[in-house]
């Protein structure tokens, strides 16, 4: 049979709508292959390349997916193992917001940490609420430590074409934050309300909230609308990841006495001198030591399942969703 390969641009309850050219197909994985991918939540995300074949009108089957150049991933607890949320971006937008919800830097810091080989811009969205200034004092960090920095109002069109003018000739995935405006923002820069009320009805279980991630494109760059969490946790892996994510870490730790320092009971840690001169932020630092915390956490591999399940709802804060 004749391979395809495509984009896929939504996926839910494993069925992935996958575009290639002008043409969408409804496709499942053919047979266990894909399904066993170890260690992972899903086997493919959407902004994923899969080669497949067409076995009826507008559907397909999905045989492999080709190799990924980066992926934003998290933390499922339900699942107790990694999800990944989106593939092959040009560039993950955080969006946050002052207020409703509250404003949470470490929320940010947990998102720098999710993205892996991919780069990432931070969106203040409803600049029309004011932070406090300790609140401004911690957004603006971010832009000393290089990242890009916009603050925006979906609300009111502020800056949106300065927006739309960092985003121009990218594909990008909106992630975020339950209620910080990612499907506003989305649906004002591009102009879709249409296409994305649509979505809404069928999948949406409750009022105006995302649950799948859905790619749009738009004549000037391509979005990906992610589900928004009440809380984000860093996928498992290796701990020394998450001390990258951290730029104000690098030069430092060429410093600390242990070649592999963690930055937290080793002795002689450049890093926590730094904190403890005030160089570097005492709210990241704490930011990045819940983040390890969170790694020590999880249920060992050798627990039994219902001791598992009894660790992972005792410890489950956030707002966990079947689909990606
Ligand atoms: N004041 C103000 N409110 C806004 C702005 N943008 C969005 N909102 C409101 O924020 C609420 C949440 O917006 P959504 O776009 O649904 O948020 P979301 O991030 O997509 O939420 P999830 O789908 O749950 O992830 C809505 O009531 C919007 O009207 C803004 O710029 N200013
Ligand atoms: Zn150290």
């Amino acid at each position: 049979m004749e391979q395809h390969i495509g984009l896929v641009t939504r996926g839910i309850n494993n069925i992935y709508s996958v575009k290639e050219g002008d043409a969408s197909y409804l496709c499942r994985i053919k047979g266990k292959q894909l399904l066993t991918v170890v260690g992972e939540y899903n086997p493919i995300a959407v902004g994923d390349r899969v080669s497949f074949v067409i076995s009826g009108t507008y559907e397909g089957l999905i045989i492999s997916r080709l190799e990924r150049s980066n992926c934003f991933q998290r933390w499922n607890i339900k699942g107790q193992c990694n999800q990944t949320v989106v593939a092959n971006m040009d560039m993950i937008v955080c969006v946050c917001s002052a207020d409703t919800p509250p404003f949470r830097p470490r929320f940010i810091d947990r998102v720098i940490a999710c993205c892996q080989d991919v780069p990432v811009m931070l969106v203040m969205n409803k600049s029309d609420i004011l932070l406090t200034e300790d609140e401004f004092e911690r957004f603006a960090l971010f832009k000393k430590l290089g990242y890009p920095i916009i603050g925006v109002s979906a609300k009111t069109g502020e800056n949106l074409e300065d927006l739309c003018s960092l985003l121009k000739g990218k594909t990008v995935a909106f992630v975020g934050q339950s209620g910080v405006g990612k499907s506003t923002l989305i649906n004002r820069i591009l102009s879709v309300e249409q296409k994305t009320n649509e979505v809404s009805a069928k999948y949406n279980r409750g009022k105006h909230t995302t649950n799948c991630s859905l790619m749009i494109e738009g004549p000037d760059f391509t979005l990906v609308d992610t589900p928004g969490v009440r809380e984000i946790l860093v996928p498992h892996g290796n701990p020394h990841k998450i001390a990258e994510s951290f730029p104000e870490f690098r030069e430092p730790s060429k410093k600390c006495a242990f070649d592999h320092c963690l930055h937290n009971d080793e002795p002689d840690c450049q890093v926590k001198v730094l904190v403890e001169k005030g160089k570097i932020h005492p709210d990241r630092y704490e930011s990045y030591l819940r983040m390890l915390a969170s790694l020590d956490d999880r249920s060992p591999q050798w627990m039994g399942k219902s001791q598992q399940s009894k660790t992972r709802y005792k410890s489950m804060e956030n707002d966990e969703r079947e689909e990606y």
